[in-house]
Formats: C-alpha cells, sequence, structure tokens
C-alpha cells in the first residue's frame, strides 16, 4: 500500500500506449461504493473472492496494465494466475516512504490501526514472500513517478530478453 502501484500503473499504460485498470477502481464501479467501504463492509475474504474473480477477468488476451490492490497477488490462486497470464511486477519501497504516503489519505481499512507504520511492516514481512514470486522487482523511493515508470520499463525489457533467451 502506498508504494505506486495505482498512479504509477496509469503513467505506465500512457507510457505504453495501453488500457490501464486498477482492481480497486472496477470493485468500486462494480460495487457502487469506494474499496474502503466494500472491503469494510463485506470483509476481507469475500474482497479477495471478488480480487480473484476479477483478475480471471482481465486476463482475457487484451494487452493492458492491471494495477492491483495490494493483497491481489498474496492470494495464491490469483498470484498463479497473474504469473501464468501476465509479466507481474513487485514494486518496493521503504516502509518511511509507504508510511508517508498512505498517511496522506485514511481509505485504506488495514491503516486504520493505532500504528500504521508498524502494521505497513507486519504486513511487509507476511507478504514478501509471495511478492518475490512476481517475474521483476522494481525498487522505488524517493524518486519520481517518471523515474520509476523508467525502471518498470527497462525491467520487463530484460525480463523479455531473458525469457526469449530461455
Ligand atoms: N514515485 C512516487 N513519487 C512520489 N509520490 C508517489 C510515487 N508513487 C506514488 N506516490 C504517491 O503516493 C500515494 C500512493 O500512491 P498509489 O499509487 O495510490 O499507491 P498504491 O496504489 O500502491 O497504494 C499517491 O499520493 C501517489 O501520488
Ligand atoms: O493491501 C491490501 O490488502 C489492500 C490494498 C489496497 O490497495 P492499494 O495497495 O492500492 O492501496 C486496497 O486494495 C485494500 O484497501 C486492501
Ligand atoms: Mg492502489
Amino acid at each position: 500500500m502506498g508504494v505506486g502501484k495505482s498512479t504509477v500503473g496509469r503513467r505506465l499504460a500512457r507510457r505504453l500506449a495501453l488500457p490501464f485498470v486498477d482492481s480497486d477502481s472496477e470493485i468500486e464501479d462494480a460495487v457502487g461504493l469506494p474499496a474502503g467501504e466494500v472491503f469494510e463492509r463485506y470483509g476481507e475474504q469475500d474482497y479477495r473472492d471478488g480480487e480473484r474473480r476479477l483478475v480471471a477477468r482481465l486476463v482475457d488476451g487484451q494487452v493492458r496494465v492491471i494495477a492491483t490492490g495490494g493483497g491481489v497477488f498474496v492470494d495464491p490462486r490469483t498470484r498463479a494466475l497473474l504469473n501464468e497470464r501476465t509479466i507481474t511486477v513487485w514494486l518496493d519501497a521503504p516502509i518511511d516512504v509507504l508510511a508517508e504516503r498512505t498517511g496522506r489519505r485514511d481509505t485504506r481499512p488495514l491503516l486504520k490501526t493505532p500504528d500504521p507504520k508498524e502494521t505497513l511492516q507486519r504486513l511487509a514481512e507476511i507478504e514478501r514472500q509471495a511478492y518475490a514470486e512476481a517475474h521483476v522487482h522494481v525498487r522505488s523511493g524517493d524518486g519520481a513517478h517518471k523515474d520509476v515508470v523508467d525502471a518498470i520499463v527497462r525491467e520487463i525489457d530484460a525480463h523479455l530478453a531473458r525469457r526469449s533467451a530461455a
């Protein structure tokens, strides 16, 4: 959360002249409520089930950039599907950066805790192993959105070169 999937993803799509989809926005449009409210009202398990069905629809062969919500790739079945059908990018940033960025808005239900930074740290430790299964790993920090887009494009190119050499 706060690493830049939604905002960097949108810019990446623009750079690659591809359509862009954000999983949280899709859920908002489908349910007619802000994603955070859907999460709180229906609970995490139902939210994950919805995300899994959504991702299954999105990997239909049309080339696009998909920004997932932070928990999507942690679900084993969704992760397997994404790794089979897409190029997956793990965007990673130091906890301090995530805490500062997510602290600007209170839209993320999982961070409505007494110590959101500690929560981010704990989630990162639990989820890291799943994220590490992504095809490429891009570290983002204090740099601008554009720098992150550049790094993603470079890493995807390198991934495709490795894949075609294999
Ligand atoms: N590289 C970056 N540089 C500066 N601000 C960023 C960067 N990436 C994201 N942000 C800001 O951090 C906040 C959270 O970004 P967002 O794209 O919503 O993250 P995510 O979808 O991963 O939760 C937004 O205000 C966004 O503009
Ligand atoms: O990590 C998570 O489980 C979540 C991340 C959020 O998306 P962002 O990562 O885009 O903030 C959103 O899907 C929901 O609040 C749950
Ligand atoms: Mg997002």
